[in-house]
């Protein structure tokens, strides 16, 4: 398997790029970056691991270099948050960087898995998709915005409630919806190990809001100096492990991500009841040799959990439609 890091020498692309020369199913490792990409190639390729180590920069096709026989691309490329910025910020930047690189991807490796992390993930997900059914190659299975970072957050903050760290790896909660804020939803009331019964009203809340809002946090402590990155690589990798031990024909991987629905339209239909007619929504999805294999429903929610995704949903909308309509303008 052919593993490809776009944004490669970045907070992020760095220990991602590290995490994967360590997973057994890649073979081939190519870093991208506009800066610095061959280094950390160079440096990384001492390791002792099978996986073999390029690293390619713009100039002389560096990007068709990079992506040409990719099976996987993950997308860590783009600016991150300073204190006082909302994701949505961001957009101004990354929204260009990732049509770009979509571009590249759907020329030369149409087939890959892409796996993109570059935020406002609500609306650089719906990109990559405009630019790849402009191009005529968008297959919706292949295709995932990287919520995994939420859903390793809720099991630790729960792991921590519960009062047993030791949990921190096996407790799971899915977290649905989107990447920002309110658009973050977690579903307490399907936490794989019971929460203490003393969990309730502004306890609840209190934790429910740490999940939504745990960029947050890291982004004032590190006050200006970006936004989470070793979290960050570390749910990459778990997530794309997970696409690539399906890809393999592992069974049985279920993982929320953020993905076209068109990619599975009963699962789709089963979730319209609640979301409307979203076109893009994160929930846990089966994985398979083709990607996605089935869009799982939200399950049982309770009242609360019902509201909450209520709530997301206009953001939601406009973050997709500011997505797709940029990469309808940026054809004129
Ligand atoms: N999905 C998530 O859960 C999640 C979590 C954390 C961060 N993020 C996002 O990931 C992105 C990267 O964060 P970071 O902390 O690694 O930032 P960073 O600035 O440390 O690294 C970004 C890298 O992208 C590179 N880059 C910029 N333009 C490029 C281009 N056109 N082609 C290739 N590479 C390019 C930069 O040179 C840099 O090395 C941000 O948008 C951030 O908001 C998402
Ligand atoms: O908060 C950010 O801007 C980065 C990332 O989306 C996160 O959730 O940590």
């Amino acid at each position: 398997m052919k593993a490809v890091v776009l944004g490669a020498a970045g907070g992020i692309g760095q220990p991602l790029s590290l995490l994967l020369k360590s997973n057994p199913l890649i073979t081939e490792l190519s870093l991208y970056d506009i800066v610095n990409a061959p280094g950390v190639a160079v440096d990384l390729s001492h390791i002792a691991t099978p996986a073999k180590v390029e690293g390619y920069l713009p100039a002389d096709d560096g990007l068709k270099k990079t992506l040409t026989g990719a099976n996987i691309v993950v997308i860590p490329a783009g600016i991150p948050r300073k204190p006082g910025m909302t994701r949505d910020d961001l957009f101004k930047i990354n929204a260009g960087i990732v049509r770009d690189l979509a571009t590249g991807i759907a020329e030369h490796a149409p087939k890959a898995f892409v796996l993109v992390i570059s935020n406002p993930v609500n609306s650089t997900v719906p990109i990559v998709a405009e630019v790849f059914k402009n191009k005529g190659v968008f297959d919706p299975k292949r295709l995932f915005g990287v919520t995994t970072l939420d859903v390793v957050r809720a099991s630790t903050f729960v792991s921590e409630i519960i009062g047993d760290r030791g949990l921190a790896t096996s407790v799971t909660v899915p977290v649905v919806g989107g990447h920002s804020g309110i658009t973050i939803v977690p579903i307490l009331s399907q936490s794989s190990h019971p929460l203490p019964a003393s969990l309730t009203g502004d306890a609840r809340a209190a934790l429910i809001n740490r999940i939504q809002f745990g960029g947050d946090e890291v982004v004032k402590a590190k006050d200006g100096a970006g936004s989470a990155t070793l979290s960050m690589a570390f749910a990459g990798a778990e997530f794309a492990g997970k696409v690539l031990r399906a890809a393999k024909g592992e069974t049985g991987i279920v993982a929320p991500t953020y993905v076209n629905l068109a990619a599975d339209s009963t699962g789709a239909k089963a979730l319209s009841g609640i979301i409307g007619d979203l076109e893009y929504f994160s929930a846990p999805v089966e994985l398979g040799p083709e990607g996605v294999k089935k869009i799982n429903g939200l399950g049982s929610l309770d009242d609360s959990e019902k509201k909450l995704v209520e709530a997301a949903l206009g953001d939601l909308k406009t973050n997709i439609e500011k997505g797709v309509s940029f990469v309808g303008s940026s054809k004129l």
